[in-house]
């Protein structure tokens, strides 16, 4: 397992998203994600992963948009997260595109053991920010990284690309052994958070579990003992 994140002031906070008493349950924030990247890097397994915790061998390829809801509770707060997984097929470009706009983040997906893929992210990138709101924020995730043996992008190669284009982070994540999904999705919670005007958690008193951002701009590194320390 392997992330790593930079602290970001680099695009302005979102307004303000506490949510009214809508719908059919209660929460405090309403954020809306959307999830990217080529055909098959396994976007679905990801948010099958994150939604029930389990791993389906998808048989088909989405088509248009699909639709995905997960409440968390994070410092006591119920975070709704709405998950539209688009489909990476070319055809439904078009559809997808319609979804950036509303989005309050965007995770941008490739597959570890396939190279273009991950030499598609900048086009992906490219389109958050062409057809997203400005404030919209980015995380990449390297998914399938328990295809080691089949590995053909590095990840210190992940970390300079993030870096490089304004992304909060760069994890490698498998929806097949778990790992880094849900922690991809809580990263990502959390920094809409912060950007939504809850309070900042002193870095050095967090444990390995949280990670709300500070202002260095410095890269910060996960630690603990399954992850290996980013090198970028
Ligand atoms: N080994 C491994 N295979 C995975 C993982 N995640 C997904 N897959 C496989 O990758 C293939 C594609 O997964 P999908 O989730 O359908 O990919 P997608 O990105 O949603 O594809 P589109 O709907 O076409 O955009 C499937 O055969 C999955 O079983 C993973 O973490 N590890």
């Amino acid at each position: 397992m392997q992330w790593c994140r930079w602290a970001g002031s680099w695009r302005s906070h979102l307004p303000g998203q506490s949510a009214g008493p809508e719908i059919e349950d209660s929460f405090d924030f309403l954020f809306k994600i959307i999830l990217i990247g080529d055909s098959d890097v396994g976007k679905t397994c990801v948010v099958q992963r994150f939604k029930s915790g389990i791993f389906i061998e998808k048989q088909q390829n989405t088509i248009g948009v699909d639709f995905t809801v997960r409440t968390l509770d994070i410092d006591g707060k119920k975070i709704k997260m709405q998950v539209w997984d688009t489909a990476g097929q070319e055809r439904f470009r078009t559809i997808t595109q319609s979804y950036y706009r509303s989005a309050h983040g965007a995770m941008v997906a490739y597959d570890i053991s396939r190279r273009n893929t991950f030499e598609s992210v900048p086009h992906w990138i490219r389109e958050v920010e062409q057809y997203g709101a400005s404030s919209v924020v980015l995380i990449l995730i390297g998914n399938k990284s328990d295809l080691l043996d089949q590995r053909q992008v590095l990840f210190e190669d992940a970390c300079t690309l993030a870096e490089n284009n304004g992304v909060l982070a760069a994890l490698e994540t498998s929806a097949k052994e778990a790992q880094n999904v849900d922690t991809a999705f809580n990263l990502m919670a959390r920094e809409l958070l912060a950007r939504n005007g809850m309070p900042m958690v002193d870095e050095a008193s967090q444990d390995q579990s949280q990670f709300m951002l500070n202002n260095s701009s410095h890269p910060v590194y996960g630690t603990g003992s399954s992850d290996k320390k980013c090198g970028c």
